[in-house]
């Protein structure tokens, strides 16, 4: 971090808001650029088809109280009918479960996501805040997704989101071998198709001074096996590949996870930074230290897939107040948050008798909590800007654009070239062995004209032979189904980001594998056939190299094909000889074909060591004499390999190389067909023409918001609209923990927890009964742990 950078950190007591960090880089100095996105959320509900009987009534526990929203009242609905039916024979003593139920993720959240700020998604493990994130970034894989989300006015799919948007995932998938300068000018080439080379490199370089990667920029990202770049500076490289196309939006899941406090801290201040420049910043965070949560603008709490704060950071405490749960002063809020309010409850502590009364209780406990969100100003706030959302035109200058195929194809091109040729390990792995099965199978079959008997010799050719054709498929199928896969993920989450068309990478992939595919056979035929003491004849050596080749190519195709096609790597290697015994039965060698059971003779058909043998055969052994005696055709009958010529078998193998090359890529295709982000919410109109659509008609032209929400005028409206006409005031209160601890009591908290707003009272007309009664029950509840 740089020392301007850490000299302007906010302590705590200064406004995070406050913290101005200089940037004269492309993604601040062109700050024009960066088009203001305001992320609106209303009745999102998400939920999963589930195998199996499901939780207990009391786990799916739906709210439905006068606050709720309808779509929570449907949703409760819709739980009950979900619950086992009294079918068969003897009603409800012979009811059945049903196979399936519904899980929902999400229940009905209204929210905003706001330009110009950092907000924070908080909660306990499994509580959505990935599924939430992921449905904003289009991101969602399975499932239902019902309620609206609003960009500028304009109702959206994530899809549509994803045009305007970059998303750092968790886990930064990114090629191994490539460093950090190559994979973020990779994906300046991929995305900023516009820029020439001078400006590319520019902007790469102002990617990388931003994000302080100019003493790793060329290093390796590395792998667990070869040690690259360090977490902190892999997650910046992530954030840094994201940034070069200055989206209006980032999110960023768990970016700080894994990384000791100040590399977190870092990280948390360049996203400020980058908020700063009008950006929507929304990362999802686990346990973020004192420094890190007062550095967010705005914190949205979930539990359960349900909303139990959204607002500002620093007002969070102060919410919670109300609520009835007062953060000791000196205390990370985060940490009270977690360990106070969202986790109580302590099924290990619990006594075998109590459990049931305790989880209930705890249950009640969480619903009050919820309740208390549905009915605060805060959540009206929100409700209420969801009807009035920013209503800002979005440009095309904002999209995310694409290279054309043939820069893809260029660039993936490249990237595989240097991929193959840094791993040098399977580059010595694939010649070492065509030179040792070479030498070791010409020993066995050495010199096979010179032995003396000419049954020896008949045997001896056709088993080097056949040899020769089943090596060849076996030693090219099995090594691409292991680097396919080890790439595959990388392949998955850059084709699923937009980096690029399947087309392009699986032609690039497989244009960087071919020379290998081509040389290791060369070798292997160079070496066996003078070791084994073929004919000496020009033509028929080519001919024996072409087929070794072509046979290696089906072995590739297949190999691909397989690699592909079959999701987990286990499976795919378990299935591979399955496939391949038959097809090397079906040989030529094993069974006579024309006398094989004709249910199973079709084999033979499909097998290209079958066309590969033949092929080599009839090369050596038609007219081969050997004493005097012509031993060649009289095998050849003996093998009965069928009526095709040397050139037939070869068009075979071709054609089979070519169909399995298309079911490779029609395997990929559904791969990531079943991957495509956004996919289960699609939206009537294109993407792009969603975003570029006028906004919906019912929303009041709003002036753009130049400052921060709160001076928005919807935010004026609803000011005036829920305090009854009082005078205009900050619905939210800016107060730090600072503030708190100054003022110490009653100033700021009624005697149970009340928030009292120091200009204008109270700030919930009503509140003070409210949280009376929250804190009254969370007293009373059964074995229930104390108040705070
Ligand atoms: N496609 C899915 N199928 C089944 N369950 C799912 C699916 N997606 C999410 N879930 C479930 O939804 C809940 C929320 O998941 P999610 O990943 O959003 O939680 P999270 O808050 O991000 O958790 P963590 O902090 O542990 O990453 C979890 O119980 C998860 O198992």
């Amino acid at each position: 971090m740089s020392s301007a950078l850490l000299s302007q950190r906010p302590s705590l007591t200064e406004e995070p808001s406050e913290v101005a960090i200089p940037m004269d880089n492309f993604l601040n100095a062109n700050s024009d650029a960066v088009e203001p996105v305001q992320i609106v959320f209303k009745n999102l509900r998400y939920a999963v088809t589930m195998k199996g009987k499901g939780p207990g009534a009391e786990d799916r526990r739906p709210i439905v109280s006068s606050a709720a929203t309808s779509s929570e009242k449907l949703e409760a609905g819709a739980a009950a009918e979900t619950a086992p039916a009294p079918t068969g024979r003897f009603g409800r003593h012979r009811a059945r479960a049903p196979r399936t139920y519904e899980k929902t993720i999400l229940h009905s959240l209204v929210g905003a996501f706001q330009p110009g700020r950092v907000t924070a998604i908080l909660g306990p493990s499994g509580s959505g805040k990935t599924s939430l994130l992921n449905i904003m970034a289009g991101s969602v894989k399975a499932g239902h997704i019902t309620g609206d989300i609003l960009v500028n006015g304009r109702q959206v799919t994530g899809q549509a989101i994803r045009l305007v948007s970059g998303y750092v995932f968790q886990d930064d998938v990114i090629l191994p071998t490539m460093t950090v300068e190559e994979a973020i000018d990779m994906c300046a080439m991929l995305r900023c198709p516009e820029l020439g080379p001078t400006e590319r490199r520019r902007r790469v370089d102002e990617v990388i001074a931003l994000l302080e990667l100019d003493k790793a920029r060329h290093t390796i990202i590395g792998s667990p096996d070869k040690k690259g770049v360090s977490g902190g500076e892999r997650k910046r490289c992530a954030i840094a590949m994201e940034l070069i196309t200055n989206p209006s939006v980032l999110f960023l899941d768990e970016p700080t996870s894994g990384l000791d406090a100040y590399t977190a801290a870092t990280v948390t201040y360049i996203l400020k930074q980058l908020a700063q420049s009008g950006r929507t910043v929304v990362a999802v965070m686990h346990q973020p230290s004192s420094e890190i949560f007062h550095t967010f603008d705005d914190v949205m709490i979930l539990h359960e897939g349900r909303t139990v704060y959204l607002g500002e950071a620093s007002h969070a405490v102060d919410y919670f107040s109300r609520v009835g749960y007062r953060c000791p002063t000196y205390t990370n809020p985060a940490d009270y948050f977690f360990m106070s309010i969202l986790y109580q409850f302590d099924p290990s502590n619990l006594q075998v008798g109590d459990k049931t009364g305790q989880i209930q209780a705890e249950h009640r406990r969480m619903d009050e909590i919820y309740q208390f969100w549905q009915d605060s100003p805060e959540a009206a706030y929100y409700r209420h800007l969801s009807d009035n959302p920013l209503t800002r035109r979005i440009t095309t200058s904002t999209f995310k654009r694409r290279a054309t195929l043939g820069v893809q194809y260029k660039t993936l091109l490249r990237r595989s070239a240097h991929n193959a040729l840094r791993n040098k390990m399977v580059i010595h792995a694939k010649l070492g062995q065509a030179i040792f099965f070479g030498v070791f199978v010409g020993l066995i079959f050495l010199r096979i004209p010179h032995k003396d008997s000419l049954a020896a010799q008949a045997q001896d050719m056709t088993g080097a032979l056949f040899f020769v054709a089943v090596n060849q498929f076996f030693a090219n199928s099995m090594p691409v189904v292991t680097t396919y896969a080890a790439e595959r993920d990388v392949f998955t989450r850059e084709h699923g980001n937009g980096l690029y068309s399947l087309p392009a990478y699986f032609l690039a992939k497989n244009t960087v594998e071919l020379p290998f595919v081509i040389l290791a056979p060369f070798i292997f035929s160079c070496i066996t056939y003078w070791m084994f003491g073929l004919q000496a004849s020009a033509a028929k050596f080519f001919i024996y190299v072409a087929v070794t080749i072509t046979v290696a190519l089906c072995g590739n195709a297949f190999g691909t094909f397989l690699a592909c096609s079959v999701k987990d790597l286990a499976i795919a290697m378990v299935i591979m000889p399955v496939i391949i015994l038959p097809l090397m039965i079906f040989g030529g060698l094993f069974v006579n074909t024309g006398s094989a059971p004709p249910y199973l003779a079709w084999i033979q058909w499909i097998s290209p060591i079958k066309y590969g043998f033949s092929a080599l055969a009839i090369n050596q052994l038609r007219g081969y004499t050997s004493q005097g005696q012509n031993i060649g055709d009289t095998t050849l009958e003996n093998l009965d390999l069928g009526s095709f010529g040397i050139l037939v078998n070869i068009m075979f193998l071709l054609g089979l190389f070519l169909v399995l090359f298309v079911l490779a890529y029609l395997g990929l295709w559904r791969l990531v067909r079943v991957n495509a982000a956004g996919k289960i919410q699609r939206g009537k109109l294109s993407p792009k023409k969603q975003l570029l659509a006028d906004p919906l008609a019912h929303f009041p032209a709003l002036e753009d918001i130049s400052g921060p929400y709160r001076e928005s005028p919807s935010d004026v409206a609803l000011s005036e609209k829920h305090l009854n006409g009082e005078p205009r005031q900050r619905l939210v209160s800016k107060h730090t923990l600072d503030d708190i601890a100054s003022a110490d009591g009653p100033a700021h908290f009624g005697s149970v927890g009340t928030f009292v707003h120091p200009t204008a009272g109270s700030l919930v007309p009503g509140a003070d009964e409210t949280v009376h009664s929250t804190a009254e029950s969370r007293r009373s509840s059964a074995n229930g742990p104390s108040a705070p």
